[in-house]
């Protein structure tokens, strides 16, 4: 641990007294059951050190470059000036970076910012933090250190840079005034007195420094900073929302990047971006990507594309909808088009497919879309670019055209809407009013590639200080759901095609016995080399659990050479992930 960046060089008698008590060394707690799952799976030894690296963030900042609108040089070069102007103060036009020591590091610029060493993510760069620092909590002498708690999710949040906003305080010393400087800690969940798990922290609980205080105990090594209160401690408690405390010191020191560079670049974890590459998607293709919020890997695929040609985005959040386009508008990416739609029900039933044209057939299957959807390209506000709104014009009229050759599909009510939307502009009922499209599904074998970036048990994700709730029982539900999504994935893509299935877990539950399914349920597919490779091998073997009769199937030696794993313990120092890549063969249906 670096001791370099301590907030104070002498800590005083009463800090010195309790030294261990202000450190930050978390131990993530599963159940019994989960653990011993995750220990058969991994190795006793190495699950451990998976357990203490998700507890902790990575050590850096991993960036995408937007090279549609600029290059990974010149972005490298702004974000080394950021450092060198900004670096000390932190903060200032959004870039924070070490706010101690920043200093030495901004003058070794290069050293800060530097490019993604792995081949084939030349548009990648990482921007360097700092941490562990072992941080001294100092007091006025004879007095106690005034303190603050906050929740695990805002302690997360921190961790990874943000500041601590008054949601997540649960409670404060008394006396506490705006200014005052304060040691912020974290209540974590323990375990309950009906086996379940509780946080036993009432919001608005006066803290007294006294070891009869809440949870005084078990928050020893559970101090993720200091810094200076924004209010006073009933401010904290009576407003609704604003910063509580600006942290000014920190356990890990990383770069944040609000507002820097918008459109340009995007934080993005690096097995996201490889997830992206390795679905390789080619200008002129048509992809799917069916769990797309907020749109990382969305405009990720898109840049590789050059913008050419069409990607579905879909998400069953209406919300979360808005986001991709947003993104998209942001960063000036036109072939997107996000629709709202739960992608267990991507695929439109036969009966109506019938109706539109042979199944399988492209052009039928964007017609049927153009039908069920209102095209809304990347709008989010009705002064978008003319380029996309012509796009978006174009396919109505498309759409108007075929609606209006064939009488069959076409209520006279949806007649008089589309005209009033070719005279009027698109009005309240696209993205731009802040609505989105709903889909009801695509043909079979409509798209080339497919991404199933799927909802899972998110067990990869850093940094996480609890991981309690979930169950055995738990984890196979994500699997079963996953399952049923991949299921659609399979019929949407063409033969020929490609699907890539990632998860940001390290449940292999969720990864290695979806292949196994996979492989086993679909005789056309087979796992396909992946490009870049940077991840580790998948994991072999089967777990089998006598008392309740379960087996679970993972991978042979050769397939888990196919798969990506990134183990958050490993030196690459990112989240958990899983990546593996189907190639379709010609399907027996
Ligand atoms: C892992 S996140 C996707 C992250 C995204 N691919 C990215 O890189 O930015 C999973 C997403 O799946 C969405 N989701 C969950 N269940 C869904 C369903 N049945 N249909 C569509 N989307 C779903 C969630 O709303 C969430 O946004």
């Amino acid at each position: 641990m670096d001791s370099s960046a301590s907030a104070s060089a002498s800590p005083t008698a009463a800090a010195a007294a309790d030294a261990d008590r202000y450190t930050y060394s978390p131990r993530l707690q599963w159940q019994p059951e989960v653990e011993e799952y995750f220990a058969a799976a991994y190795g006793r030894d190495r699950f451990a050190r998976i357990s203490e690296a998700l507890a902790h963030p990575s050590c850096y900042s991993c960036i995408r470059v937007n090279t549609l609108k600029s290059s990974t040089d010149a972005v490298m070069h702004k974000l080394m000036n950021l450092v060198d102007q900004n670096g000390l103060c932190g903060g200032i036009n959004g870039l924070e970076i070490g706010q101690q020591n920043g200093g030495e590091q901004a003058h070794e610029g290069n050293s800060v910012v530097h490019k993604c060493p792995y081949s084939g993510l030349d548009n990648v760069l990482f921007v360097q933090g700092s941490g562990p620092h072992a941080l001294h909590y100092d007091s006025q002498p004879d007095q106690s250190i005034k303190e603050v708690i906050v929740s695990r999710k805002c302690a997360e949040s921190v961790l990874r840079g943000a500041q601590v906003y008054i949601p997540g305080v649960l409670a404060c010393s008394s006396h506490v005034e705006k200014g005052d400087k304060v040691a912020v800690s974290v209540a974590i969940e323990q375990p309950a007195e009906d086996g379940g798990w509780t946080v036993g922290i009432t919001r608005g609980t006066v803290l007294q420094g006294l070891q009869s205080d809440a949870h005084h105990e078990e928050r020893k090594g559970l101090y993720i900073g200091q810094g200076i209160t924004a209010m006073s401690r009933s401010g904290i408690f009576r407003v609704p929302h604003g910063v509580a405390v600006e942290m000014t010191e920190r356990v890990y020191k990383l770069p944040s990047f609000n507002d820097v560079l918008e459109g340009e670049i995007f934080l993005q974890n690096l097995p996201s971006v490889v997830a992206a590459r390795v679905l390789d998607p080619q200008p002129g293709e048509r992809i799917l990507d069916m769990c797309a919020a907020p749109g990382g890997k969305t405009t990720a695929i898109a840049i590789l594309m050059k913008d050419q040609g069409e990607i579905i985005a879909l998400d069953r959040s209406h919300n979360k909808v808005m986001d991709i386009l947003k993104l998209a508008a942001e960063m000036d990416l036109n072939c997107i088009k996000a629709y709202k739609l739960d992608a267990l029900k991507s695929v439109r039933k036969t009966n109506e497919a019938k109706y539109i044209g042979e199944a399988g057939s492209r052009t039928d299957a964007i017609v049927t879309l153009a039908e069920d959807s209102e095209p809304c390209i990347n709008k989010v506000d009705a002064g978008t670019t003319n380029a996309s709104e012509d796009s978006s014009t174009t396919s109505v009229v498309q759409t108007d055209n075929k609606k209006t050759d064939d009488k069959r599909y076409v209520s006279k009510a949806d007649l008089r809407k589309n005209l009033r939307r070719m005279r009027n502009g698109p009005g309240r009922n696209n993205c731009s009013g802040g609505r989105v499209e709903n889909s009801k599904g695509f043909l079979p074998n409509s798209f080339d590639r497919v991404l199933l970036d799927a909802p899972c048990s998110a067990l990869g994700l850093r940094p996480r200080l609890f991981a309690g709730e979930e169950t055995l029982e738990s984890l196979r539900n994500h699997a079963t759901y996953q399952r049923r999504m991949f299921d659609q994935a399979v019929k949407l893509v063409r033969p020929g095609g490609v699907i890539v299935y990632s998860t940001c877990t390290i449940n292999p539950g969720e990864n290695e016995a979806l292949v196994r399914y996979a492989l086993y349920k679909y005789k056309f597919l087979s796992l396909g080399s992946q490009h870049p490779k940077v991840g580790g091998p998948g994991i072999v073997g089967s777990f089998e659990l006598s008392t309740k009769k379960y087996t679970e199937e993972w991978l042979t030696k050769h397939e888990s050479q196919l798969v990506q794993r990134f183990d958050p313990s490993s030196t690459l120092d990112t989240i958990g992930f899983f990546i593996a890549k189907f190639d379709v063969g010609q399907k027996d249906d």
